[in-house]
């Protein structure tokens, strides 16, 4: 079965994305694809039920939570959900507060590695308010950090409500935009009113994507998970190890790529037992775990370069294989 695409929202708290969410469904049903949508509120109980879905949409909601670390399992339970209704399409609406590199990193665990992939993160910006982030959250460093992580893996840029500023401040939002991602798209919008064809243009309604269906990379008799249905700047790359390793050799490949990655997991086989392996911000952690499938690490990062990775990686595995 070919691999659903994913879009990501992500945006700080009332920058448009719900608005968005709604032209996004609407374009989905004109083009006869069928969509399902997990939405992550904060605090919130159901107000964003104004979302109408017509028929074949199907939506999932994550309360009282953000899609992190801690809230992983729940995020599988409810793509698997609506994985059973094989969409053409989901859309994940992030909280104003997530990090979209964690849904990314929820997206390859081992239940749905094989079934999603990410297509786009989309970040919305509120015009309005977006240059006094960093005086009004002066005190609380991690918001800063996340607001500014929404815009750097973004694979397009809306900057949204342009009804309420100047066209001065629409400039001086453009350049620190250019500034903190460089290779993504910016548009600007109001009431999230964007071209969406072009987001459209990779997707195709079940009927058809089963005549296009490419031979995923194990039917070809490959090892390393290929990347090139992703139109994303965040990227994942499996790399698969059937022999016991040892924990400073990973530690020590992983931090060859410190500059460009997000995140890494996996679960790997140590001298006395299988472990589950998380790297988060710089910080690798073992756990013991009972997993029993394939063993494999993932890498999730920005630029990621995938030659130079499947090279090292096959030295690690040769030098592991010899242990
Ligand atoms: N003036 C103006 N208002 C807008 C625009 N876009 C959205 N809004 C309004 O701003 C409010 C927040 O929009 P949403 O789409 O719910 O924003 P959100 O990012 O989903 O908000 P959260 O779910 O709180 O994170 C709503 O009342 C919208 O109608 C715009 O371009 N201009």
């Amino acid at each position: 079965m070919s691999k659903i695409p994913v879009f990501v929202l992500s945006g700080f708290l009332g920058s448009g994305k719900t608005t968005l969410l709604e032209r996004l469904l609407k374009e989905s049903v004109d083009r006869n694809l069928k969509t399902a949508v997990l939405m992550n509120e904060i605090g919130k109980t159901d107000t964003d039920g104004r979302i109408l879905l017509g028929k074949s949409q199907m939506i999932e909601k994550l309360l009282d939570g953000c899609i992190c670390c801690n809230k992983k399992s729940e995020v599988v339970q409810s793509m698997e959900k609506l994985l059973r209704l094989k969409p053409d399409v989901i859309f994940i609406e992030l909280t104003g507060v997530a990090n979209p590199e964690e849904v990314a990193d929820s997206l390859t665990e081992p239940e749905l590695i094989n079934q999603v992939y990410l297509e786009k993160v989309i970040t919305l910006i509120d015009a309005e308010h977006i240059l006094s982030y960093n005086s009004v959250f002066e005190s609380d460093r991690e918001l800063v950090r996340t607001t500014r992580r929404q815009i750097e893996v973004a694979d397009l840029l809306i900057v949204n409500k342009t009804d309420l500023v100047s066209e001065s401040k629409k400039q001086k939002i453009n350049k620190l935009l250019i500034k903190q991602n460089p290779t993504s798209n910016i548009s600007f919008s109001t009431f999230s009113n964007i071209e969406l064809a072009s987001l459209f243009t990779h997707l195709k309604s079940s009927s058809v994507r089963v005549k296009v269906r490419i031979k995923s990379p194990k039917q070809e008799g490959h090892h390393h998970e290929h990347t090139h249905n992703s139109y994303s700047k965040i990227k994942s790359i499996t790399l698969p190890l059937s022999s016991t390793t040892n924990s400073l050799e990973i530690e020590k490949f992983l931090k060859k790529w410190k500059n460009n990655l997000l995140r890494a997991k996996g679960y790997l086989n140590l001298e006395d037992g299988t472990y589950l392996m998380q790297h988060v911000m710089k910080r690798v952690s073992w756990e013991r775990s009972t997993y029993n499938g394939d063993h494999y690490i993932v890498l999730i990062g920005m630029d990621l370069n995938e030659d130079e990775i499947n090279k090292e990686w096959g030295s690690l595995v040769q030098k592991a294989s010899t242990f």
